[in-house]
C-alpha cells in the first residue's frame, strides 16, 4: 500500500473548488416540450420575438371611446355616444371610433382604432332608440384610461430569460406567452452513484450484527435530482479495490460524472482512497481543510470527474453540497453555482474548536426581521451523524482556530437549497 495515502496535502475549500472548476464541462442541449420543462435549466437565452402586450388591450368590460368627447361631461350634463360595434375577446373590430361613437368591448379585447380610452360598463347609462344602442356618460374620462399599451411589460427584442435559469411557474408563463413550445434546456447530467462498504445492506434487507443499511446512496440520489442531474444508481460494492475499479470503469463510461461514498480515509479497506492514487487517475485533491468531509476526494478519469465522498453521512452531505452540487449547477450555466452566503446571528453558542473550517448543519429562524442560525443538534453534529441532515437548511461556517463563537455573534451561513433537506 502506498504511503501517499497517509501523507495528504490538505487544500482549502476554495482551492478545492477552483481545482474542480477548471474541469467542468458545459452540458449538452436538448429540446423538451414546454409541459415537461418544469425544474429544467435553460440552455440558451430567450429573447422576446414580439412586444407584450402585442395589441392595445382593454382592462375593463365597457366601452371604447374618444376621451375628448367627455370634456364637457358632468353630473348635470350627460354626453351621448352611439354604439357602433361589439368586441368580445379574441375579435378585432373593423370600425374606427370617431367622435360621438363607442364600441362595446370586453376585458382583454383589442381596443379599436380611433379610441383612446375605455370606460367601465358601470359608469354608463344605456338606451335603445330606433334600433340603435346609445350610452351616456356623466364624467370626464382620461386619455388612455383602462387601455394597456403595446409593450407595457416587454419590448420586442428584449432579453427575457438568461441561460442557466431554472424553469418554474414564472418562466413557464413567459415561455408560453412567447410561443416557445420546445424549450432549449441542458440535458440532465447523468450522475452514477455507488457506495463502497462491506458493511452495507440493501434497504429491504433485515439488520445484521455490525452492518448498516446504505443510506448515503439515497441521500445522494435526492441531492443529484435537486441539483438538476439524473441519478443512476449502481448500488453498493464490497471493499475490494478491483471491484471498485471495474465499477468505476463501467460508471464513467456510461455517465457524465461519478459520485461514490465511503472508503476515502486511510483505513485498511479505504479502497477509493487507494484507487485515486493509481496511475491512470488525475487526482485533484484528497484532503480538504474542512470538517466534516476532510477526506473528500476528487479526481479526473477519462476526461470526467469522479467525486469520492466520505462514507460518514454528515461528511458525504457536506462534500456533495460544497463540490458536487456546484459542478452540476455550473455544467448547466448557473451564474451562481455555489451555496448562497448569508450573515446570521448565532442563536446558541458553539464552543468546539478546530484547526479546520467547520460546516455545522443548522437551521435558520427569522425573528423580528433578523436571521438567526441554530446548530441542528446541540451536541451531536459529528461527521458520522445522519439524523440532523433532515433538520438542516444551512451550514454554519465556523472558522478554524476560533475559540468558539458566543450566542449573539455574527456568523456566515451557507444556505442549502429549499427542498434538499427538511
Ligand atoms: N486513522 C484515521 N481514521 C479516520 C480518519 C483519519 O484521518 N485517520 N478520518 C476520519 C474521518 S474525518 C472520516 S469522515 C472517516 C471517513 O471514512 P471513509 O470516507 O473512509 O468512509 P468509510 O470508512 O467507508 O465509512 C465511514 C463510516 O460511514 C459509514 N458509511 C459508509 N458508507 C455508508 C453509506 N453508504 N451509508 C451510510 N453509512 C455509510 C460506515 O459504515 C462508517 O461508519 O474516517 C475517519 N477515520
Ligand atoms: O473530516 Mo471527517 O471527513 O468528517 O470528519
Ligand atoms: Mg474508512
Amino acid at each position: 500500500m502506498s504511503t501517499a495515502k497517509f501523507h495528504r496535502a490538505a487544500v482549502q475549500v476554495h482551492e478545492a473548488q477552483a481545482r474542480i472548476a477548471k474541469h467542468i464541462p458545459r452540458g449538452r442541449t436538448e429540446y423538451v416540450p414546454l409541459a415537461d420543462a418544469h425544474g429544467r435549466t435553460l440552455a440558451s437565452a430567450i429573447t422576446a420575438p414580439h412586444a407584450y402586450p402585442f395589441f392595445r388591450r382593454s382592462g375593463m368590460d365597457g366601452f371604447a371611446i374618444q376621451s375628448a368627447d367627455t370634456l364637457l361631461a358632468t353630473s348635470e350634463h350627460q354626453v351621448w355616444f352611439r354604439v357602433i360595434d361589439e368586441i368580445p375577446c379574441g375579435y378585432t373590430s373593423e370600425h374606427i371610433i370617431t367622435p360621438g361613437t363607442a364600441a362595446r368591448i370586453m376585458t382583454g379585447a383589442q381596443v379599436p382604432e380611433g379610441a383612446d380610452a375605455v370606460v367601465m360598463m358601470e359608469m354608463t347609462e344605456s338606451k335603445q332608440e330606433q334600433g340603435e344602442h346609445w350610452i351616456a356618460l356623466k364624467r370626464q374620462i382620461q386619455v388612455e384610461a383602462n387601455i394597456t399599451p403595446i409593450g407595457l411589460e416587454v419590448q420586442e427584442g428584449q432579453q427575457l430569460l438568461e441561460a442557466g435559469t431554472v424553469i418554474g411557474a414564472g418562466e413557464q408563463s413567459v415561455l408560453a406567452t412567447f410561443g416557445v413550445a420546445d424549450v432549449p434546456v441542458f440535458e440532465r447530467p447523468k450522475v452514477a452513484i455507488f457506495a463502497t462498504g462491506t458493511e452495507l445492506l440493501e434497504v429491504h434487507e433485515p439488520l445484521q450484527p455490525g452492518r448498516i443499511r446504505n443510506s448515503n446512496s439515497y441521500m445522494l440520489r435526492s441531492l443529484v435530482v435537486e441539483a438538476g442531474g439524473e441519478p443512476i444508481m449502481y448500488g453498493a460494492i464490497a471493499d475490494d479495490v478491483n471491484t471498485a475499479r471495474a465499477k468505476l470503469e463501467e460508471a464513467i463510461r456510461d455517465n457524465d460524472m461519478v459520485v461514490t461514498t465511503g472508503g476515502v480515509s486511510v483505513g485498511d479497506y479505504d479502497i477509493m482512497g487507494e484507487l485515486v492514487l493509481e496511475e491512470q487517475m488525475q487526482m485533484l485533491f484528497n484532503k480538504v481543510t474542512m470538517r466534516p468531509g476532510s477526506v473528500t476526494t476528487a479526481a479526473r478519469y477519462k476526461d470526467k470527474l469522479l467525486f469520492a465522498l466520505s462514507g460518514n453521512p454528515g461528511a458525504c452531505f457536506v462534500g456533495f453540497n460544497l463540490f458536487v452540487r456546484p459542478t452540476l449547477r455550473a455544467m448547466q450555466a448557473d451564474a451562481h453555482p455555489y451555496l448562497e452566503e448569508w450573515t446570521a446571528t448565532l442563536q446558541v453558542g458553539y464552543d468546539k474548536v478546530n484547526n479546520f473550517t467547520r460546516f455545522v448543519r443548522g437551521r435558520t429562524i427569522i425573528r423580528d426581521g433578523k436571521v438567526y442560525a441554530v446548530p441542528a443538534a446541540a451536541r451531536i453534529d459529528e461527521s458520522s451523524v445522519m439524523i440532523t441532515i433532515k433538520d438542516s437548511d444551512c451550514l454554519i461556517v465556523v472558522p478554524p482556530e476560533q475559540k468558539g463563537i458566543a450566542a449573539g455573534e455574527q456568523v456566515t451561513i451557507l444556505r442549502l437549497p429549499a427542498g434538499q433537506a427538511r
